[in-house]
Order: structure tokens, then C-alpha cells, then sequence
């Protein structure tokens, strides 16, 4: 979901944000923070998309956006050099909540709610690792999405929300759709994708995401039957 930098746009033409914490004159002013938690591949930044797109935001300059989505992804810790051996055989558990950065994400997230700038990480699955010196410039903006596997997990983060959504999904539809998706986008074979997904993808969301459901005030179902994404 994370885009590449783009340089910050002040005084843009319709005038929202003029770079300096300020939206339509107003100091600071706060986002209202929306969860979009679930399983892997259930579809999360695809409804995310989807919001995006029905509020005609995706072709609307970064700088200018009403409504903007961030990835918990972006906030993986950098591994040492030995769990990158592991990860790279597929053997490091990124489904754990110790994967996540907890403390830049609350930091991020209050910085947000602040109504102040962001530089986000961006991450590359294909190296497990973010990518060096590159983020993606998060402007104060009206609604922010904040989607990943664990958004819930963290009691101190589930509290910024001012909206929590679940996105319900099988886990035999979702695996179904994880396999093809590592395979072409993020470089994995096979043995691979469903050796992580025994071994840490599915006792991990069964011990620390699903339980988390019942935070959510809403819920997102897609299931193999409704596989336009589109219709969602
Ligand atoms: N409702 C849907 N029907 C069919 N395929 C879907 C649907 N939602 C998502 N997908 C596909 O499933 C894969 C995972 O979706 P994605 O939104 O990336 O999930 P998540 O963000 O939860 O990991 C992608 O290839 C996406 O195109
Ligand atoms: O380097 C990485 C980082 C993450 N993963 C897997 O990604 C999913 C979370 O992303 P979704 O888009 O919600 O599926 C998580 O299950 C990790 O196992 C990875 O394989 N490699």
C-alpha cells in the first residue's frame, strides 16, 4: 500500500495544508482515526482502496488528500543480520506482535492525530526490510485508515481509534488468496509461502489477531463468493 516519496506540497491549490500543521486555517487539527484490522490477505487494503476510491481520493496530489491509508506493515522493525538469514528461508515470525515497531507506531499515530506532517517507512517484502531512505510524506488530512494484522493487538494504539473495523474473511479464502499474491508480488515460492503460514501465519493470528475482533464496531465480510473486489 505504501507509495514512494513525493516532496512536500505547500500551499496547494485548493489551499489545505500549508505545510506547517495547519488545514483550512484551523491549528492541529485532529483526523478522525479509523482501525481496519483482520487476517492476512482478508482483504484489508483492498477495502481501504476501495474507501479511497468511492471518496475519489486515489488520483488526488498526497498533499491534497481528504482521507489517507498507512500501513501497520511500514512499521517492521529492521532484523539483525541473523533473523534476515532466517526470514530470507522463511523461518522468522513476522506475525508476532515483537515484529512490530509498537513505539513508533503510537508516536506516528499521535504525531497524526496532531495534525502534524509524517514520514512513514516504506517497506519491501521481497527483502523483508524497508527500503533505505525512502517515505512516504503523510499529510494532515480529514480521515485516516490505519490498516494491518495487529492494529488491535496494541491496547495503548487500539485506543487512538476513533473507529474499528474488522475485515472478516475465511482463513481457507484467505490463504488461497496469500499464496498466489507471495508468489507474484513478493517473491516467494511455494514451500515457502505455506511453511510460514503453518508454522507462524496461523497460530499467530489465531493467538493475538482474532482474538482482537470483538474491539472492532464493525464488520468488513468478504468471502471467495463475492471475488470481485470491486463489489465490495
Ligand atoms: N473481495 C475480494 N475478492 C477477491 N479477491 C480479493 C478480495 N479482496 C482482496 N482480494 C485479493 O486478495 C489479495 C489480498 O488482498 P489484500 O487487500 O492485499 O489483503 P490484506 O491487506 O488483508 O493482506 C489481493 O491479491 C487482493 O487483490
Ligand atoms: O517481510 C515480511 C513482512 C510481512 N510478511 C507477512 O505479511 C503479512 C502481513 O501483511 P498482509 O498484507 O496483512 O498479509 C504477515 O502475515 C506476514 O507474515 C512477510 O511475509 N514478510
Amino acid at each position: 500500500m505504501a507509495a514512494s516519496s513525493t516532496e512536500p506540497k505547500t500551499n496547494g491549490p485548493n489551499g489545505r495544508y500549508n505545510g506547517n500543521g495547519r488545514i483550512n486555517g484551523v491549528e492541529g487539527k485532529s483526523p478522525f482515526l479509523i482501525g481496519v484490522a483482520g487476517g492476512t490477505a482478508s482483504g484489508k487494503s483492498t477495502v481501504c482502496k476501495r474507501i479511497m476510491e468511492k471518496l475519489g481520493q486515489v488520483d488526488v496530489d498526497n498533499a491534497q488528500r481528504q482521507v489517507v491509508s498507512i500501513s501497520q506493515d511500514s512499521f517492521y522493525r529492521e532484523l539483525t543480520p541473523s533473523d534476515k538469514a532466517k526470514a530470507d528461508r522463511g523461518q522468522y515470525n513476522f506475525d508476532h506482535p515483537d515484529a512490530f515497531n509498537e513505539d513508533l507506531i503510537f508516536q506516528t499515530l499521535k504525531d497524526i492525530l496532531a495534525g502534524k506532517k509524517c514520514d512513514i517507512p516504506v517497506y519491501d517484502y521481497k527483502t523483508n526490510s524497508r527500503c533505505e531512505g525512502q517515505f512516504t510524506t503523510i499529510y494532515p488530512a480529514d480521515v485516516v485508515l490505519f490498516e494491518g494484522i495487529l492494529v488491535f493487538y496494541f491496547p495503548e494504539i487500539r485506543d487512538l481509534f476513533h473507529m474499528k473495523l474488522f475485515v472478516d474473511t475465511d482463513s481457507d479464502t484467505r490463504l488461497a488468496r496469500r499464496v498466489p499474491r507471495d508468489i507474484n508480488e513478493r517473491g516467494r515460492d511455494l514451500e515457502q509461502v505455506l511453511n510460514q503460514y503453518m508454522n507462524y501465519v496461523k497460530p499467530a493470528f489465531e493467538e493475538f489477531c482474532l482474538p482482537n475482533n470483538n474491539h472492532a464496531s464493525g464488520l468488513f465480510r468478504t468471502s471467495a463468493y463475492n471475488a470481485n473486489p470491486s463489489s465490495l
